[in-house]
Formats: C-alpha cells, structure tokens, sequence
C-alpha cells in the first residue's frame, strides 16, 4: 500500500520558486558542529523548582551567536517568555495564510556520567553518530528547526505564511512556565493557529516483531496523566514489639495489587485499531488477513498488543510506580509511608473513571490517596484529507522519506508541550523526523542517547522542506470542491 497525501493537491506554489534542499559541505559541517554546541550546555530540568538556570540563559546567548540571521532578519521577531523560553514570529507576506508553528524544547532531564560509553553532555561524535542527552529528546528538534530557517533566510526565501517558532524550556518537568506562558501570550493576542507541529512521534521501526518495514506514525493525541500519592498513617512504634500490619506493610500489599491487577485493555475503543487497519497489508500472511478482519480477530490482536510494554502502553491506562518513601531508623517503625505513581491514561477513560477503578483494586480504606495533578487524554486532532497540518506532514515524509510507504495517525504515550495549545488550534501533530528503533526509544531519558549525523541532515532537510510546503495556497480538498 503506498498512502498518499491526499488533501493537497493541484498548483504547488504560486509565485516564488523553490528553494532546492541540497546544503554545502561546509554547511553541512556547520549544522552538525551547532548540534554539538547545543548539547554541551547543561540545560537539565531537575524538578518543577530546580533546573540549571546559567545553562538556561546560556542557551539562549548561543542559539543567537550560531543562528545570526534568524536574529538580524527583520520578518523574524524574537521574545524570551518566562524568562527563558524563545518565541519567534516569522511574518509571511500574505495575512490570508493562516499561520502555524514549530515547537521544541530544549531543556533536558539529568543523566548520570558514569553509565554512559561518552560523557552525556561532551556532544562527541563517534562512528558517525553524536552523543549525548537531548539528541533525540529534543535539542534535535529545537536545533534542526532554527537550522532550517536560518539557511531558507541566507536563501533570500520569504515564508508567504507566518509561523511561529516556540522553544521551551521546561517540558521536562510540564511546561508551565515556557509552553503555556508562549500559549497563554498568544492567546491574548488573538492568534488562532491553522496547526502545530512537535516531538512525541517518529517513523518507527522494529516495534512490532513481524512487521519489517519501518512506518511513519504521526500522532494525533496524547494520553492522558495522573501523578498519584497513596498514604498510610499507622502507629508508630518499637520495632522489638512490632503490631500486626504496619503502615509500609499495608502500603506495600495496596501497590502490588495495582502491579497484580493490570487496567482494562481498550484496544477496541482506541485509535491503535485505525495505526493497524493503515499497516495491515505491510504484514506477511496471516498477520495481514487478521488485522484486516478485526471485527473477528480484535480479542486475538488485543492481546498479541499486551506482549511488548510499548504496544501495551497503546491498549491501556498504565500505572508506573515512581517514589517510594519511609522510615528513618532500622529499629523504629514509622508512622508514615507514601507510594507515588505516575498513571498514563489510555483515551477512553477518564480521570475519575481510572481513579474509581484505583481505589477499588487498592479497596483498603487505610489507604489515602493524594491527587498530585491530572489531565485527560488530548482531543484527536483531524487526519483527513482536509487536515492541512497532516497533509502537509504527509506530504514531506513522501519527498523525505520515499522508502517508507505507511503513515499512518496514531496516539503518543508520553506527553509533549503541545498540550498547552490546544486553546490555539485543533490540529495538534507530534512527529520528529527521525527512525527510531527499540533500542533508540530506551535511550530516550536513559543511557547513551545518540543522533547519526546523516539522520540530524536529514531532519533539517525536512524541515526546510516543510516549510516551504507550507507555504501552499491549496485548500482542503473539499473546500476545493465548494469553489
Ligand atoms: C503500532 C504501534 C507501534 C508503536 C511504536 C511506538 C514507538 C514509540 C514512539 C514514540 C515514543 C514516545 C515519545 C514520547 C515523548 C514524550 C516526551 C516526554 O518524555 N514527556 C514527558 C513530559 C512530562 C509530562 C508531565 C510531567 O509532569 C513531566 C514531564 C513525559 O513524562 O511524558
Ligand atoms: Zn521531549
Ligand atoms: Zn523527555
């Protein structure tokens, strides 16, 4: 099945010519040396309260000495928001154009020298790869994007539709002092965006075992989340005489039946059953008659889904045990321990429904629970062919990627600054223009964290060439057919 951009089509561009995707050696040398920089500032996100604030405002000093004329062009404006985020406004030359953006962020979370085969934050390049923490999780992006602009505008090219560039600085731990302050600001100036573009999807391979070809997954919502505090308050005591049940042992038996009692699978009610309806004819026989079948075969591949943690991450709420703490003396009982948990919630439930289904399994009234924060799962944005953020996604992984011949929608288990704007646009798409194999995925907060120099090329490439997609006078299709 080859899939096919299908909302845009007709003239192109009206006017300018088109800018060619094709950079120097010594340009090519240049973007990759930028990556490096951008990676040898510590820019970690501890927590909501703690974060390298000099590695912060360093960043921003050195996104300006590397990327000169994005900050001397007068169509590009520039506000630091929240202290430390970056907000661009490229103005277009046709206000008709409803205009877009690009966000990234590019703070990071820590990583602990001593696991990793090169330092996290040397930025080292070795067998062709650079190393280093927020190569994929996201200076890439943040980089690849600025990159971007920065050669279209050495080019002479004027964008004829604005966008925005965002830049956060705190995604790591939210985003509510860079994504939703740029949001909130926009907002109050009345911006309505035709779409937005973010991390939080790739063209994966290798996920699913008989699936060999790798597919782009664009993702058009995300989970939602619950960070989640149980209590117990007991007696506190010697523990040369020690009561029954203690308030560790209570709490301890009320977190292994949450490990013991997975949530339901909802793969019927979810958007995975759509990602696998577009991939069915990439797989060998059986796999695809089944797939192609789901009316018969959905209790049979729901549970094939259950068999890796990222496939059953797409089926269900998750419940991630994260902190656990008690007790300060090896001889004194303590009177309180505390489980926190970090639950992903799958979108058909509710936050209320998975914290009423929580609370029956844990079904001990000595347990409290503590809701820390919580947010549903983010609307679906369209994917039609008259989505033109989709479309023109769509249309770029095509020119970019001519190899990979599935795109296809699908729901991002982990959540992205690009929930913040929903107030801005409806049409919400996280993808990053990178392969990303298993091994890859765990390397994302993890250990030796790498980009391969070609696959960072080809993300500037792609963003170049998006861009100037942009830059489409062609409507949805079926605005096409009201003319
Ligand atoms: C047929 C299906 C095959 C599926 C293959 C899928 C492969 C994996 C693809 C994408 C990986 C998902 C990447 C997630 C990016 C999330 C970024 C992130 O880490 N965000 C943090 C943000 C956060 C949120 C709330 C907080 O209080 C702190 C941080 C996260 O934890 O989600
Ligand atoms: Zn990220
Ligand atoms: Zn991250």
């Amino acid at each position: 099945t080859v899939s096919r951009p299908m909302g845009l089509r007709g003239k192109q561009q009206q006017g300018t010519s088109r800018i060619p995707s094709q950079f120097h050696k010594e340009e090519r040398v240049a973007m990759k040396e930028a990556l490096k920089g951008a990676i040898q500032i510590p820019t970690v996100s501890f927590s909501p309260k703690e974060s390298n604030t000099t590695a912060l405002a360093e960043f921003g000093e050195y996104i300006r000495k590397v990327f000169p004329t994005v900050f001397s062009t007068s169509c590009v404006q520039h506000e630091v928001v929240g202290e430390y985020s970056h907000l661009f406004t490229v103005q277009g030359l046709d206000p008709s154009l409803q205009p877009y953006m690009l966000l990234a962020h590019f703070d990071v979370v820590p990583a602990s020298e001593e696991d990793w085969e090169v330092p996290p934050f040397s930025g080292l390049e070795r067998d062709g790869f650079i190393y280093g923490r927020g190569t994929l999780d996201n200076k890439n992006s943040v980089m690849a994007i600025l990159q971007a602009l920065e050669l279209l505008l050495i080019r002479n090219y004027i964008p004829r539709r604005s966008f925005f560039i965002a830049l956060g600085h705190d995604e790591e731990v939210s985003g509510m002092n860079g994504a939703q302050k740029i949001s909130a600001l926009l907002q109050a100036r009345g911006i309505q965006l035709a779409f937005l573009v973010d991390e939080g999807s790739f063209i994966v391979d290798g996920f699913i075992p008989s699936l060999k070809k790798p597919f782009a997954m664009i993702s058009v919502s995300e989970k939602g989340a619950i960070n989640l505090m149980l209590q117990v308050n007991m007696t506190p005591g010697h523990s040369s005489a020690p009561p029954k049940e203690t308030s560790i042992g209570i709490l301890a038996a009320a977190v292994s039946r949450l490990e013991q009692a997975p949530m339901p699978n909802m793969f019927g009610s979810g958007s995975l059953k759509t990602t696998l309806q577009h991939l069915a004819n990439e797989f060998p026989f059986p796999t695809n008659l089944i797939l192609s079948n789901l009316w018969l075969f959905q209790p049979l591949v729901s549970r094939m889904m259950e068999r890796n943690y990222v496939t059953n991450a797409m089926v269900r709420t998750t419940i991630a045990l994260t902190m656990f703490n008690a007790g300060v003396k090896v001889n004194v009982i303590p009177s309180t321990a505390q489980a926190t948990m970090n639950i992903r919630i799958h979108p058909a439930q509710t936050v209320q429904e998975v914290l009423e289904l929580v609370k029956n399994i844990v079904a001990d009234d000595r347990v409290q629970f503590h809701v820390l924060s919580a947010f549903d799962s983010l609307p679906v944005s369209p994917s039609d062919d008259q989505a033109l953020g989709y479309q023109l996604l769509h249309q770029t992984i095509r020119s970019v990627f001519p190899e990979v011949s599935v795109v296809t929608p699908g729901i991002c288990i982990g959540n992205t600054d690009s929930r913040h704007f929903t107030n801005l646009t409806t049409g919400i798409y996280r993808f990053n223009p990178l392969y990303l194999q298993p091994q890859d995925f765990s390397s994302v907060h993890g250990i030796n964290e790498k980009i391969s120099v070609q696959a960072y090329e080809t993300q500037v490439k792609f963003i170049f060439e998006l861009i100037q997609n942009a830059d489409t006078y062609q409507r949805p299709v079926s605005d096409l057919h009201e003319l």
